[in-house]
């Protein structure tokens, strides 16, 4: 995974269907997904369940680009070598998570990951500012983590401030929650290039009309990179 800051797309499979995985994965690479995000809830930090380390080993296989695992849990630490184990490329945990993110962002590179730190919408850019030497990613959360197709939380400030303190850092800054067409030029324009997607991809498409998909990373796409030219 070489780092680049060219705007990249990842759409959220947790607006995919969940009885078809790895179809719907195969369809939004073929329709021109950078990375897939899947998104890991426990219940306790965020109000829903998704997924745990045996589903992304399951998915592993179907997913040629990045696996972009997002941790929605505390504790985090207990479980880092099992996301390992089970493939994913990225591992991004919650600053809110507990008290320990040095050592956590440690120990997720320790295993090979690349590793991310989210901030959920409360929490200001600064409190991972000692941590950007040890991350690959800085994870904007722009809704209140825990589910899809909610309002777009407008973060702009902090992403301009986060792309500031990372100076010349080889770190991404991505955009989770809320990002269609006419948010994502926001926060390209602020510094962010990996958007994550869920609805805005998903909407209209399935794995039997796949093209729609491609139509909508496009458009998400399209919309970010208008506004870096
Ligand atoms: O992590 C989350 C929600 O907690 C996100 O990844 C959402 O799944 C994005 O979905 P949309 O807001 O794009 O529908």
């Amino acid at each position: 995974m070489n780092f680049d800051r060219s705007i990249k797309i990842a759409p959220s499979i947790l607006s995919a269907d969940f009885a078809n995985f790895g179809q719907e994965i195969q369809a939004i690479e073929t329709q021109g997904a950078d990375w897939v995000h899947v998104d890991v809830m426990d219940g306790h930090f965020v109000p829903n369940l998704t997924f745990g380390p045996p589903a992304v080993k399951a998915f592993r296989p179907h997913v040629k680009t990045v696996m972009d695992v997002h941790l929605m849990i505390s504790p985090v630490d207990p479980y880092i070598q099992a996301y390992a184990d089970a493939g994913a490329d990225v591992l991004t945990a919650h600053v809110e998570a507990g008290p320990h993110s040095h050592r956590t962002l440690q120990a997720i590179r320790a295993t090979g990951m690349k590793a991310g730190i989210a901030l959920n919408p409360g929490t200001p850019a600064e409190a991972v500012e000692h941590l950007l030497d040890l991350t690959d990613l800085v994870c904007v959360m722009t809704v209140n983590p825990g589910f899809g197709g909610q309002k777009f939380i407008d973060m702009t400030a902090k992403v301009r401030r986060l792309r500031q303190m990372i100076g010349d850092r080889p770190v991404h800054i991505e955009i989770d929650g809320g990002v269609d067409p006419s948010t994502a030029p926001l926060v390209a324009a602020a510094g962010a290039d990996v958007l994550v997607a869920g609805s805005a991809v998903f909407k209209g498409g399935s794995v039997s009309n796949p093209s729609v998909y491609g139509d909508n990373i496009r458009a998400v796409r399209a919309a970010a990179e208008g506004v870096l030219n």
